[in-house]
């Protein structure tokens, strides 16, 4: 070991947030984490001090046994799993290093599609089995790389990524993120992993430090040294210049921004491996050489982390997700199965899942599910006996969605499954169970949370009250709660960091966004606000997010929708039809009850109430037709007598349908 903890903590007293990444480097770890916080000191005592001791025994005491063959090590189980195919840094060092130290590992994906497919949780499964074995797990989300874009194995260059739709997707990619890491939380629950407070996961953006790295920092500490040959001599390089359209100098950087990043977060959170597809392999190595290159061009003598096997970066590869023709399950192939359930359903991806081949399963089950080996190999035993019944085929499905959607997914859409195709399977394991139905007073989770991205048009939000935008959007059941919302700064809207009202002539930054409480500004405020000019981000509580489009008017009603609030669709069209309608002999005046009844919300006391639309137009109109009601039935009742007097039979004209005075 280059050196343990007790050296790390022999300094004195360091800040908690040091501390939290010495928890996740037990074991030893690049000792410049300390200075890099030294600057916002927060003293820890004793109680603290026995918390590291006693995870660095744990740990220690965790080696020992995977040592001893009492218990497997990480990698072992990540080789068994087959999530192993190529290693930057031999398997012997990579074994004992995850044996030794809790380092922190990290993934990263590029914002360039507004949705993670399912090719992306197989970069993301081992890093999601570090986080459940106690290690630093980290996933990152490229909001700087993507707007240069990886040009690895591609003879043409991408598409330059538009502003907006860089922020739609990287506001989308968060979320889903974090609703995937809540679900992580949720299996290791069911495989009764004990969660400690060593446990540590995050989402992060590069564009944290991206904004405010200064170019010469880069050239400096990392261009000096690293040598243009092996940069030439990547295939992606020469077969771009070759048989491509060429190469640019920022396609051709990429590789080292990459590096950079995981430069960066070893720095300050102690990540010392990387994880890709087999893709990015040769960003993996690019990378290792861009910490090294930085680490040892270290001026400052308090801040030099030690070379050597315990320190050095390492990585390794996941195989290729592919679809059945062989080719890379993504974006750019255009076959992707998404994790947004917007743009495939749970039912799909449930199907798709039930579709896999019996060739396949068992590889799918050890790659995307938590279940233990034994579980695998008894639920195959099972399938086996009738393969036809796809039990292995469901209890994945079943496994995925749970783990793309959350668990109450899993059970619903295998349910649902089962009654589309009148077929009952008994997965191995599992006793499905509807879950309760969500009502109105169910809190929105990162699972159940509605659609982000709508449309409204540019009239309601150049024009009108923040409140109103916020009944417009779904976030507020009124306008008026929409103003309460504003005036409480319960609400918040999409912003730069640090932007002020004002700030409106201010660029926004497309890479990194940040939320502000909204305020009960003037309409015409809202526009400092906008993200290019047309898209507004808002969001109520933590999950609740709407990602806005503002479209002309011409197509907002061409598209024929209708947002909640708009003129001419509530309490006013509702009561000028039917008034239309009476007055014309369309209807009677029990069918405009009837009618009215309908369209007023059920817990309004009486009828024709609209609690939110309570205005003095709506009001004037209400008395209107209650006047013209009132008078059509006095009619029907004059009527009715003189039918009587006319009734051969002497009865009453029991047909003739008559208001029930009672409800006014
Ligand atoms: N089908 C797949 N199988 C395994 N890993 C994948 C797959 N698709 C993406 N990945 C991995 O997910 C991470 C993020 O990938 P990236 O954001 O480039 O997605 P992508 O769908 O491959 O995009 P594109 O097709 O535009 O290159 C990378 O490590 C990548 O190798
Ligand atoms: N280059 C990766 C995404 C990525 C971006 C930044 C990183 O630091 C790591 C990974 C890809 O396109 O798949």
């Amino acid at each position: 070991m280059a050196f343990g903890l007790g050296a790390l903590t022999g300094r004195g007293s360091v800040c908690r947030k040091c501390l939290l990444t010495v928890k996740s480097m037990a074991g030893g770890g690049p000792t410049s984490t300390y200075a890099q916080h030294r600057g916002k000191k927060t003293w820890h005592g004793p109680k603290y001090q026995a918390k590291i001791d006693q995870a660095q025994a744990e740990w220690e005491e965790r080696a020992e046994k995977i040592r001893n063959g009492e218990m497997q090590s990480t990698w072992d189980m990540f080789v068994e799993r087959g999530y192993v195919k190529d290693t930057a840094g031999s398997h012997e060092t990579i074994r004992e290093l995850m044996i030794r130290k809790r380092i922190g590992a990290y993934t990263g994906i590029d914002p360039t599609a507004s949705s993670l497919h399912i090719g992306h949780l197989l970069p993301l499964m081992p890093i999601f089995w570090m986080y459940m074995h106690g290690y630093a797990a980290y996933t990152l989300i490229g909001g700087a790389t993507a707007k240069i874009g990886d040009p690895t194995d591609r003879l043409v260059s991408r598409t330059p990524i538009k502003r907006t739709d860089l922020t739609m997707n990287l506001t989308k990619i968060q979320y889903q993120l974090k609703a995937l890491w809540t679900n992580v939380e949720e299996q290791a629950r069911r495989r009764q992993f004990e969660k400690n407070w060593a446990w540590k996961r995050a989402v992060v953006n590069n564009s944290t430090w991206w904004n405010s790295l200064p170019l010469i920092e880069v050239l400096k500490r990392l261009g000096d040294s690293m040598r243009m040959g092996p940069l030439l001599s990547r295939d992606t390089v020469k077969n771009k210049m070759a048989k491509g359209d060429g190469m640019s100098f920022s396609e051709f950087t990429y590789p080292l921004m990459q590096g950079w990043d995981w430069w960066h977060m070893y720095k300050a959170n102690g990540i010392q491996m990387q994880i890709g597809g087999s893709d990015q392999y040769g960003n993996i190595v690019t990378g290792i050489d861009t910490v090294k290159i930085v680490r040892d061009n270290e001026p400052d003598p308090s801040e030099v982390i030690q070379a050597g096997p315990y320190n050095d970066p390492v990585g390794f590869t996941v195989p290729l997700l592919t679809d059945s023709a062989g080719v890379k399950f993504g974006k750019s192939a255009g076959n992707a199965i998404w994790l947004d359930r917007f743009q495939t359903s749970e039912f799909d991806l449930y199907g798709y899942f039930v579709r896999r081949t019996d060739d396949e399963v068992e590889k799918l089950l050890r790659l995307f599910t938590f279940l233990p080996l034994e579980n695998i190999n008894e639920a195959m035993k099972i399938h086996n006996q009738n393969p036809a019944e796809r039990i292995a085929q469901h209890l994945l499905a079943f496994e995925v969605v749970g783990l793309a959607h959350g668990m109450n997914a899993a059970h619903r859409t295998a349910l649902d499954h089962q009654a589309m195709y009148g077929k009952q399977v008994a997965i191995p394991g599992v006793t499905l169970k509807m879950p309760k139905a969500p009502t109105d007073d169910t809190p929105i989770t990162l699972a159940n949370a509605p659609r982000f991205d709508i449309q409204l048009p540019e009239s309601l939000i150049m024009g009108n009250s923040i409140g109103r935008i916020l009944y417009a959007s779904g976030l507020a059941a009124s306008s008026s709660e929409g103003h309460r919302l504003a005036k409480q700064q319960a609400a918040y809207i999409g912003a730069m960091p640090g932007h002020k009202r004002e700030d409106h002539q201010k660029e926004m930054d497309h890479s990194l966004l940040t939320f502000t409480p909204v305020k009960l500004w003037y309409p015409q405020e809202t526009r400092n606000y906008l993200i290019d000019g047309k898209m507004l981000i808002l969001r109520k509580g933590k999950h609740n997010i709407r990602i806005i489009e503002m479209v002309s008017d011409e197509v907002w009603k061409a598209s024929g929708k209708i947002y909640p609030g708009q003129p001419g669709t509530g309490a006013l069209r509702v009561l000028r039809d039917q008034l239309r309608a009476l007055k014309s002999g369309m209807m009677s005046a029990e069918e405009v009850k009837a009618k009215l009844k309908d369209e007023t919300p059920e817990e309004a006391p009486g009828f024709l109430k609209f609690p939110d639309q309570d205005t003095a137009a709506v009001r004037r109109l209400t008395r209107q037709l209650m006047n013209e009601i009132h008078q059509k039935e006095s009619e029907l009742e004059a009527e009715d007598l003189e039918d009587d007097g006319q009734n051969e039979f002497g009865n009453k004209n029991k047909g003739r349908s008559r208001g029930n005075g009672s409800e006014w």
